[in-house]
């Protein structure tokens, strides 16, 4: 039987079922670590006093972890976790968990309540960090001490990787060459990424389960102009502020071709057709014919176009020094998120065509194509276990598919270590929250964080379950 045959659905052997003094802890855990300010604030600019004490705080609220003799623990690059935890079955491939530490930087202006408080109001705990990621830090090890403490000895092997500077998109790759310098090799990878989706596409009430299963590429692009300098009372016809606002403007008013039908999002739709009423429904089931009108009221909505086009964002502009001098130089940057279907080089050729102007210099500051798709086949163990595990924890959300995550994820350091990347956060998403995310007011409900504890606590227990064999297997 394959792995999403019934054969699989068997229960957790411990039940998810936490005590009202084991929900208080864990709550006052997540508030804690939203208080320790990790922010990433650029390159080089990590807050190191704060992640040192985050180390020391994981230390304090989950001594369980830290005490127990299959577990190792390791500081990596100085404020990043590895946990190797030891599975009492080699034979079992080993898989890994990954979580952020650091948070982006959270001005107080516009909150309802500080950002590094950790408050928690309405039945909300409140904080940069409580949707990206601490959350999932938190949970993960919260799951782990609560098994540990009910002697659970997990059968299959399997690390936790807790980065500290993934909003500065750094240094997994320290853990990602430890480990191949060890020689292992995963059966599968659970990282940040995508949601159960609420009320993201008009008239679909029900939530649906999107696991990510690649991720968009991205390009930094320094766009340049250099002009001769002079006095501003006599100007040139055209300065470099003039030449490189045309050129961006011109990029930003020229979209990226619509990529639908060639990627995954057509078999999304598909499976989420039947959830809609008619005619949506039967509009979805027959995308032959119906494609192009669907793709044009996808990238109505500035969310689902990230879906099926390359995004270009403008997001620095540099230029002038002084009132009265014709500026020497303009720079900006431009951010795109390249579509699973193109590559970086092509994204740069349309790019060139588009500015069309050789007085502009272009200079790549980073690029990384899209990432390779994981197998989300019946035989695809990764997938099929947060499938199981999405099924027994959200039996209200029928639909689970695969999908594409808009943003970058430290798994992309990660594929050296296996072809198996999924991106999940086992939490509730709406448009409202998602806008939250990097911006303000970023909260988790005590209920949602309780969830996705008692999911990753069914989530090691599913993975021990029988399965089919694994091909490469590999010892610790
Ligand atoms: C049929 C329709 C199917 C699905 C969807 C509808 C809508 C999609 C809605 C929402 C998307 C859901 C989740 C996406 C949320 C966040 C993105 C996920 C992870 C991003 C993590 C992140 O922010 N990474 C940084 C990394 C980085 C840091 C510094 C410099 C470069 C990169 C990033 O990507 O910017
Ligand atoms: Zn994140
Ligand atoms: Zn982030």
């Amino acid at each position: 039987k394959g792995l999403g045959g019934q054969k699989h659905q068997r229960a957790s052997q411990i039940p998810s079922e936490f005590s009202q003094g084991e929900r208080v802890a864990m709550k006052e855990a997540l508030k804690g670590a939203i208080h320790i300010p990790t922010v990433s604030f650029g390159p080089k600019e990590i807050n190191t006093t704060a992640l040192a004490e985050f180390g020391e705080y994981i230390r304090s609220v989950f001594p369980t972890v830290f005490k127990t003799s299959f577990v190792q623990h390791e500081v990596i690059g100085e404020y990043s976790h590895l946990f190797t935890v030891q599975g009492s079955d080699p034979s079992l491939q080993p898989y890994m968990l990954l979580a952020h530490s650091d948070v982006v930087p959270a001005p107080d202006e516009g909150w309802e309540v500080p950002p590094f408080s950790g408050l928690e109001h309405d039945g909300f705990i409140h904080g940069r960090g409580t949707l990206d990621n601490k959350n999932s830090v938190m949970a993960i090890l919260q799951a782990l001490e609560l098994l540990l403490l009910r002697n659970y000895i997990p059968r299959r092997s399997f690390f936790i990787a807790l980065g500290h500077d993934e909003e500065i998109s750094g240094g997994a790759q320290k853990i990602s060459a430890l480990l191949q310098a060890r020689g292992v090799q995963l059966a599968f990878i659970v990282d940040e990424g995508n949601f159960i989706l609420d009320g993201f596409i008009p008239n679909l009430k029900k939530p649906f389960a999107i696991i990510a299963v690649t991720e968009k590429g991205a390009i930094n692009l320094m766009l340049q102009v250099n002009t001769t300098p002079g006095h501003s009372s006599a100007p040139p016809k055209e300065t470099s502020i003039g030449i490189l606002a045309a050129a961006v403007s011109r990029l930003e008013q020229t979209p990226m071709p619509n990529m639908f039908g060639s990627g995954l999002l057509k078999m999304t739709l598909q499976e989420l057709a039947h959830e809609f009423p008619f005619p949506t429904n039967i509009i979805l089931s027959n995308l032959w014919l119906f494609g192009p009108l669907v793709s044009r009221l996808i990238e109505r909505n500035y969310i689902t176009n990230a879906l099926v086009r390359t995004t270009t964002a403008l997001t620095m502009f540099n230029a002038g020094v002084k009132v009265n001098v014709i500026p020497p130089v303009a720079q900006a940057i431009i951010n795109f998120r390249v579509d699973p279907a193109q590559t970086v080089q092509e994204v740069l050729e349309l790019v060139k065509n588009i500015v069309a102007d050789n007085r502009v210099q272009f200079h790549v500051l980073s690029a990384i194509d899209p990432l390779p798709v994981s197998p989300s086949d019946h035989q695809a163990l990764g997938y099929q276990l947060l499938r199981q595990t999405i099924r027994s924890v959200f039996p209200e959300v029928n639909i689970v598919a695969p999908g594409v995550c808009i943003g970058n994820t430290d798994s992309r350091h990660y594929t050296n270590l296996t072809t198996s990347i999924y991106r999940f956060n086992p939490l509730y998403l709406n448009p409202q929250s998602f806008q939250s995310i990097h911006g303000i007011n970023e909260k988790i409900s005590v209920r949602a964080y309780e969830t996705q504890v008692k999911f990753i606590f069914e989530f090691i227990q599913n993975a021990d379950t029988d399965q089919e064999p694994v091909p490469h297997l590999h010892e610790l």
